[in-house]
């Protein structure tokens, strides 16, 4: 129970609803129990007619008295039930709601490493599943409790109040009820799993079949893949048919244990009827009622223990992820103004993960208003330059600066809102294109949507689709062409008119051309706004005021166009091959 007292700050959060939920539960309960009470009374007035020893009239009021006390006691136990319900299992869901949004935020406050250490599915699974799965023990299982304890207590006042030998016979058989249960519970538990996990597993091999269906398509391995889902879905079924067979078991169970306390009831109760140990027949009909009203509570005590161990479990996953600090702390909570004046002073860095040093000793500096540009072969560092200008993992030796302050003590949230980052890959929402770019700036009008889209030369394609800036794209934005999902995401960057503009490699699948319209733009657009462009292009690169190049994550060139191309290194190199590439053209 140590991980779930982690939700007692919630329990103490709807504290007046509990409250009010068990006492209604308890007042519940009590009604129900008019019934046995009253059936016994008819059984009393039966025999006393019979007997003689009541005339006609006495005995049609008495009835009639006992009948209307156990509809009204009926009545009003449901709509007390109704209330119960109202109040526990709506907590239950409160709950469920609060940690699902402590979930969430925790996750977002988490740094790039958590998200490469936890897979996508595990993260999911932990705020739907496992949070599911504690709601049973905020509600199910707390209103269970309640019930059991209140039904049992008064019941077996009443029952050995009117009869202790008969009592004890009676329910001698519910703590096997109750053990086979939980032990029914929790291998119901096991084998669910196993279904839940082979469910996941088919949706992900059919999301991932359709999200690459091209490539399925391409190759011709269409059966190859349908073969793959049918062994799948063979041992999906065969896991499911093996969980159903236990679930079976569950309702013969109990009524077979019903069943034996019930014979035992009138074979005891009627023995000590004939031996005048009991005075009336009504006593055992009153226990026959007792035991079936005590079945489902007693057969809960077994089913509330496997749902608290499962519950106790989910917690302690949902915990791991509570308890990590996230690694990107903000380190001022004021407000910090950001300027553009950047610095690398001797930056080392490695990834964790792989253990991979990206950067070695790296410095530079850009003033408010330059461009810089980043050059080099795949995987030489660029993109981590970026990727710790905005903070999305800390530098291990060295320092960035920011205006003469360090980055970590700027506060995080100006920092991040101070840039416009263009991903090399360009994640589009699923949503219309006019909402893609207006992530970048949620207040934005149309206009400025449509100014955006037109400085990154984007404006003439979504004109031409039939909805124009409100074509919704699909998964991933696969209606749009890579030319264009960079364009799209150019202008989600642009329309913040931040102070500082990354661009990652964010123009390779644009043509020469528009590459060169884009940056004619965005050099008018970013006046006095500090500019960083990470390229395999010459084009890109020859209007920087400055230019690095990176290699092994160590700069070996640093200079502008001019100065570059007249000394022999990479810059060169790239220089005369995209040349002459171009003339060939
Ligand atoms: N998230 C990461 N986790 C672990 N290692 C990484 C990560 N990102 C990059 N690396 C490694 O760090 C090195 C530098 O990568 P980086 O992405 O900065 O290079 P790049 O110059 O931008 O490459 P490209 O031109 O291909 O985009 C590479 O060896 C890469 O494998």
């Amino acid at each position: 129970m140590k991980e779930l007292q982690h939700l007692n700050k919630y329990f103490l959060k709807y504290k007046t609803h509990l409250l009010i939920g068990s006492v209604i539960t308890v007042v519940a309960r009590i009604f129900l129990l008019f019934t046995p009470r009253y059936v016994k009374e008819i059984f009393i007035t039966i025999e006393k007619y019979s007997d003689n020893s009541i005339n006609k009239a006495v005995f049609k009021a008495e009835l009639t008295e006992a009948i209307l006390y156990i509809i009204g006691a009926a009545v009003f136990a449901g709509i007390l039930t109704f209330f119960m319900r109202q109040t526990i299992i709506n907590v239950s869901r409160y709950i469920e709601y609060d940690l699902k949004n402590e979930v969430y935020a925790q996750y977002q406050k988490l740094s790039l490493n958590f998200y490469k250490k936890n897979r996508t599915g595990d993260l999911m699974n932990r705020i739907s599943e496992d949070v599911s799965r504690v709601r049973m023990y905020a509600g199910p299982a707390l209103m269970y409790s309640i019930n059991t304890i209140t039904l049992f207590v008064i019941v077996l006042i009443y029952m050995f109040n009117a009869a202790p030998k008969l009592a004890l016979f009676t329910i001698a058989p519910l703590p096997i009820l109750s053990i086979a249960i939980y032990k029914l519970s929790r291998e119901i538990h096991k084998r669910s799993t196993i279904v839940q996990q082979y469910l996941s597993k088919l949706s992900t091999f059919t999301q991932e079949s359709f999200s690459g269906i091209s490539v399925i398509k391409a190759y011709g391995i269409e059966p190859l893949t349908a073969s793959n889902f049918e062994t799948l879905s063979a041992t999906s079924k065969e896991k499911q048919v093996n969980l159903a067979k236990v679930q079976a078991l569950f309702f013969p169970m109990m009524i077979l244990l019903i069943g034996v306390s019930n014979l035992l009831v009138i074979y005891i109760g009627g023995m000590q009827y004939i031996n005048g140990e009991i005075e009336s027949l009504g006593t055992i009909a009153e226990f026959i009622i007792y035991v079936n009203m005590l079945t489902w509570p007693v057969a809960t005590v077994g089913w509330v223990t496997s749902i608290v161990q499962q519950a106790e479990a989910s917690q302690k996953r949902i915990n791991e992820f509570l308890k990590i600090e996230p690694e990107i702390k903000n380190n001022t909570p004021n407000h910090t103004e950001i300027t553009g004046d950047i610095a690398f002073n001797k930056v080392s860095f490695t990834y964790d993960d792989t253990n991979i040093q990206a950067l070695k000793d790296v410095s530079f500096k850009i003033n408010e208003g330059e461009t810089l540009a980043i050059l080099g072969k795949t995987g030489s560092g660029k993109s981590t330059i970026l990727d710790l200008i905005g903070r999305l993992y800390d530098v291990d030796a060295g320092s960035i600066t920011i205006n003469g302050t360090e980055i970590n003590q700027l506060n995080l949230n100006d920092l991040r809102n101070s840039i416009g980052y263009v991903p090399q890959d360009a994640f589009l929402f699923s949503d219309s294109i006019k909402n893609n770019i207006r992530f970048g700036k949620e207040d934005a009008t149309d206009e400025d949507v449509i100014k955006a889209a037109k400085n990154a030369q984007v404006h003439k394609n979504i004109v031409k689709f039939n909805q124009g800036y409100n074509t919704v794209l699909g998964e991933r934005g696969i209606t749009l062409s890579g030319g264009q999902k960079q364009r799209v995401s150019i202008a989600r960057a642009i329309i913040k008119s931040p102070k500082i503009l990354l661009f990652d490699d964010c123009l390779s699948a644009v043509d020469t051309e528009t590459e060169e319209k884009i940056l004619e733009n965005l050099n008018k657009l970013s006046k006095g706004k500090t500019t960083l462009i990470v390229s395999h292009r010459v084009s890109s690169a020859k209007n920087a005021d400055k230019i690095i190049v990176l290699e092994n994550g160590e700069i070996v060139q640093k200079g502008n166009h001019d100065s570059l191309i007249n000394t022999d290194g990479y810059y060169k190199d790239l220089y005369l091959k995209q040349l002459s590439e171009s003339d060939a053209k």
